[in-house]
């Protein structure tokens, strides 16, 4: 039987099928493909600006060493103009993170870009292994998000950065406009799906998605291609059950129709929220300032609840704490 040529260029031999598609592309058309793709999202959604300062999310995983990798290739291919830095954060995670973190370091130096790391140690003074003893396995997720994302914004303001983006993919954002309509979250389900966020509140940074639309197995497969550095191992803490349901459920309407991710995150976007729901109000925290919806952000009432014995306070729901002493996540 002859070879199948590339439905697109219709020269070269299909060397696989695009999970997005299900067309058969060579090589050189894939990559100019999902390359393209990322380019158009940035620019439909005008997500940078000439001279921004923009610091990568960098896990050293697939996601976010692809999102190095092509962020990097644009800006020189189509003179974005932009400065572009790496920023991981060390969770603390003995046997995960610190291999992890090698592969970064080692991406910094083929990729030629700054690299900046900042951990929960400094910060919070926890690590993830210490919280997991405080905690136990189940509710860990919690913290390490929690704090993750505040330790992004305080990376970025060490760096002084403009942006931060992330190497969330379609089928994170699908996964979570699942799960935020099976918890009724309705004002996470209305921010789920926003490809950047403002960050006008004090502390907070412009936040970007460029891989939203991006199909994690074409991520995959790019990397695998394109024969990039990154660590695989899953997170050795990471039983988040929730989402693992939502994305088991996921995979399961993408066999049958690779266009469910896509329509999810289109239906999640076109939801409305009536005038009338009551949505929280963004304040400032009263102890270290950074933005809450509440009297205490989030990660100080996490803070506290570790440092007084408590773990579980913050993960009741309970967004105040008790009278006490006041500690919050240290300034950098
Ligand atoms: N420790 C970290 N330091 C910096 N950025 C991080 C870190 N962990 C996650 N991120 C950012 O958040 C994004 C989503 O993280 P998540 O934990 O869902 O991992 P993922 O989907 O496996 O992504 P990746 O393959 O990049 O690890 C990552 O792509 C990255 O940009």
């Amino acid at each position: 039987m002859p070879p199948t040529p590339c439905s697109i260029c219709q020269r070269e031999r299909a060397m696989l099928r695009r999970p997005k598609t299900l067309q058969r592309l060579c090589r050189s058309c894939f990559y100019a493909v999902f390359e393209t793709e990322v380019h158009q999202t940035i620019q439909r959604h005008g997500l940078f600006k000439r001279g921004d300062r923009v610091a990568i999310g960098a896990s050293g995983g697939k996601d976010s060493t692809v999102l190095a990798y092509v962020l990097k290739l644009l800006n020189e291919r189509y003179d974005y103009g932009l400065e572009l830095f790496l920023l991981s954060v060390d969770e603390g995670i003995t046997g995960y993170r610190d291999d992890s973190l090698e592969t970064v370091k080692r991406n910094r130096d083929q990729y030629a870009l700054p690299l900046k790391i900042i951990s929960y140690e400094e910060l919070y003074g926890w690590t993830m292994d210490r919280i997991v003893e405080a905690v136990g396995r189940k509710n860990n997720c919690t913290f390490c998000g929690v704090f993750r994302r505040q330790a992004l914004d305080r990376g970025a303001l060490l760096l002084g950065v403009d942006h931060i983006v992330t190497g969330h993919n379609a089928d994170d954002v699908a996964e979570t406009v699942l799960m935020n309509i099976l918890r009724g979250d309705i004002a996470r389900l209305q921010r789920c799906t926003e490809i950047m966020t403002a960050g006008d509140a004090e502390g907070a940074v412009r936040r970007s998605k460029p891989f939203k639309y991006a199909y994690e197995k074409e991520i995959v497969m790019y990397a695998y291609f394109k024969k990039l550095d990154y660590f695989s191992t899953e997170c050795i803490y990471s039983p988040n059950a929730y989402r693992g349901y939502a994305r088991a459920f996921l995979k399961d309407l993408e066999a049958s129709r690779p266009s469910a991710i896509l329509d999810i995150i289109h239906a999640g976007e076109a939801l409305l929220i009536r005038a009338d729901v009551k949505m929280p109000t963004q304040g400032q925290c009263e102890r270290c300032g950074y933005v809450a919806s509440n009297r205490l952000c989030k990660a100080c009432v996490l803070l506290e609840g570790l440092n007084r014995g408590l773990p579980k306070l913050g993960i009741s729901g309970r967004a105040s704490v008790p009278d006490g002493p006041a500690v919050s996540a240290k300034q950098p």
